[in-house]
């Protein structure tokens, strides 16, 4: 089955502190966007790019586009302020057809096979998310203090991509927006409405390159 991929890559890598985007961190001689783009420019089921950047990084965008031959990208749109808001943009350019991932530019370690099996379930529920077992333990705590101890063995790490109908997530959104709901994934817009979100394995190797720590990782995974 085919499917469109928003790509929100218009954040500032604030918790990175390089003092720039950390997509354009260079990894084994290519930039983290461009790993990331790679995948779905390399994986035939995948029929369009939504890219959603910084408009004040269009031109290094484009540079790179053409240095390191990405030619799947549909359309380039401007992001938000919060990513939900880039997110939002970059699904008004999607046709209402099939189904549409929305990944995180900084997950530049999604595989084919987990894309596959994600859309898969997209298919059959209308709305499907990667995650993994929660490896740690996980306590709610105010003011310093542990509140609550969270059950463990229904805790899951959810990741990206998640895949949908996309008239599903894009009403979702509305909805989201109408009622000033700010959510850190697209899944958390469809799960208020009521609506199912499937869980599909993912790998512990799809990590999001968030802090320094993560770089360290993501050269393990790179050598591996
Ligand atoms: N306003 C935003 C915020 C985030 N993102 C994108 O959403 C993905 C996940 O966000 P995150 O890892 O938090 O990236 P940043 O927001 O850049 O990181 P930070 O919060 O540390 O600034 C990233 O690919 C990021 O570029 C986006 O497109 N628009
Ligand atoms: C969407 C996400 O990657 C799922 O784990 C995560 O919520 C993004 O969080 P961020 O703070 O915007 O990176």
């Amino acid at each position: 089955m085919n499917y469109q991929v928003v790509i929100p890559a218009a954040g500032q890598g604030k918790r990175m502190n390089v003092g720039k985007n950390k997509q354009f961190i260079e990894l084994e001689q290519a930039p983290i966007i461009i790993h990331t783009l790679k995948v779905f420019e390399e994986h035939s089921n995948c029929s369009g790019i939504i890219l959603v950047i910084n408009e004040q990084e269009r031109d290094v965008f484009q540079k790179l586009f053409n240095d390191y031959h990405i030619n799947k990208i549909k359309s380039i749109v401007a992001g938000g302020s919060e990513r939900q808001f880039s997110v939002y943009n970059g699904l008004q350019a999607v046709d209402d057809e099939g189904i549409v991932l929305v990944h995180d530019g900084a997950r530049p370690f999604i595989s084919h096979k987990k894309i596959e099996d994600l859309v898969h379930k997209a298919q059959e529920t209308g709305a499907a998310t990667l995650a993994v077992p929660v490896k740690d333990t996980i306590k709610r705590v105010e003011n310093g203090v542990v509140v609550e101890t969270v059950e463990r063995s229904t805790l899951w790490s959810v990741q990206t991509p998640q895949a949908f109908i996309p008239s599903l997530v894009i009403d979702a959104h509305h909805q989201a927006n109408k009622d000033n709901y700010l959510g850190t994934d697209d899944a958390s817009l469809i799960e208020r409405t009521g609506k199912p979100v499937s869980i599909v394995l993912g790998d512990y190797t799809n990590i999001k390159l968030t802090t320094p720590e993560d770089l360290l990782i993501a050269k393990a995974i790179m050598g591996k």
